[in-house]
């Protein structure tokens, strides 16, 4: 079994979401010849273990078919682990799919939650009943949420005439109405503009910080982990191959950090010790020096000798990053 890369995270306290060796395997049998069918097993999810403490906001990502929705559906108790050890909320999903649906929200960006033909308020209403939620928590949530997610003009609205966003936050109060302790969310800014994203994200951070709602979110997009999540999770070909804090992959990008000046008038590469000049496009130039070396003394030689109108230390890209761990995860 190979480990993933572990690094110690930030906040460590009792955890929430226990994984040991998780395993699902899934049969998979395909025409070989006009009458015969072969069965192959495929390893969706092979011997991943993680822990997540409460009130952490964890990505979990990897190239598409890694395995990262089998993990939820597992982690919400829709599918039976094949082998290993899964505790959620102190329970076991598959076993007490009900209990912990009280305790868990989802929301999956591709499709909806929500009765299509139902007007928001009504959908909101079925949920209180199969969810038991008490009247008053019902109320109190329902007022806070369609005042912080702007829903109050579209209560009346059927989910199939609301846009992409609308149903999306329509989705996020549905999953929230019970006061879950854990909120997976399943590529939840997927299709939405810039400015909506942006809306979400500060919502689920306000979620966490105020109400200390765990939070883990699988996405393509790399901004989503980069204005949540304190740590990641990157799983590839059903095992996990790294799991630590942002910073930590961060800085494994590459060997050389990037300094960008930008001059006052168009001049030859820059020359200064410690530092090489690697593009120049007009007056801007593109200056690298190793990553465990200081800036200050680049940065200080570079202003002594020429004129500058600007300087930036842009950081490492995590996707270039994650493109490295894909490709030789
Ligand atoms: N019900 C199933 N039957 C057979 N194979 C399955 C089933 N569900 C998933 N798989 C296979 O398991 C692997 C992992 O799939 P999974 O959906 O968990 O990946 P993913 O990381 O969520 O991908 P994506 O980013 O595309 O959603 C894939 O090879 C997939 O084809």
């Amino acid at each position: 079994m190979t480990q993933p890369e572990t690094q110690p995270t930030q906040t460590h306290r009792e955890p929430l979401i226990e994984a040991r060796d998780l395993r699902r395997t899934f049969v998979v049998r395909r025409r070989a010849g006009r009458l015969r069918r072969v069965a192959t097993e495929v390893e969706a999810v092979r011997d991943v273990t993680f822990s997540i403490g409460a009130g952490e906001m964890v990505g979990y990502i990897g190239p598409n078919g890694a395995g990262k929705s089998t993990t939820i559906k597992m982690l919400t108790g829709i599918l039976v682990p094949t082998s290993g050890h899964l505790r959620v909320a102190g329970l076991e999903p598959s076993r007490r799919r009900t209990e912990l649906a009280r305790r868990i929200g989802v929301v999956f960006g591709q499709r909806t939650t929500l009765w299509w033909d139902l007007p928001l308020r009504d959908s909101f209403e079925l949920l209180q009943r199969i969810y038991r939620v008490p009247p008053a928590t019902y109320r109190r949530n329902l007022e806070r949420y369609v005042e912080l997610l702007a829903l109050g003009d579209l209560l009346d609205t059927p989910v199939r005439q609301l846009s992409l966003g609308q149903r999306m936050r329509g989705d996020i109060t549905a999953a929230l109405l019970h006061d879950p302790e854990i909120l997976y969310l399943d590529e939840p800014t997927i299709g939405l503009d810039v400015v909506s994203k942006g809306r979400l994200r500060e919502f689920l951070r306000a979620l966490n910080e105020e109400r200390g709602t765990t939070l883990l979110l699988t996405t393509h997009d790399l901004q989503d982990i980069e204005a949540l999540c304190s740590r990641v999770m990157v799983v590839d070909g059903g095992t996990l191959v790294l799991d630590g804090p942002l910073d930590a992959l961060r800085a494994r990008g590459g060997a050389r950090r990037t300094l960008v000046v930008d001059l006052v008038d168009e001049a030859p590469p820059i020359e200064v010790p410690g530092a090489t000049t690697d593009r120049v496009e007009g007056p801007r130039q593109w200056l690298s020096f190793p990553v465990g070396a200081s800036a200050a003394p680049v940065v200080a030689a570079v202003a002594a000798a020429y004129d500058v109108a600007d300087l930036s230390l842009p950081e490492p890209a995590i996707e270039d990053v994650i493109k490295e761990l894909y490709a030789g995860g």
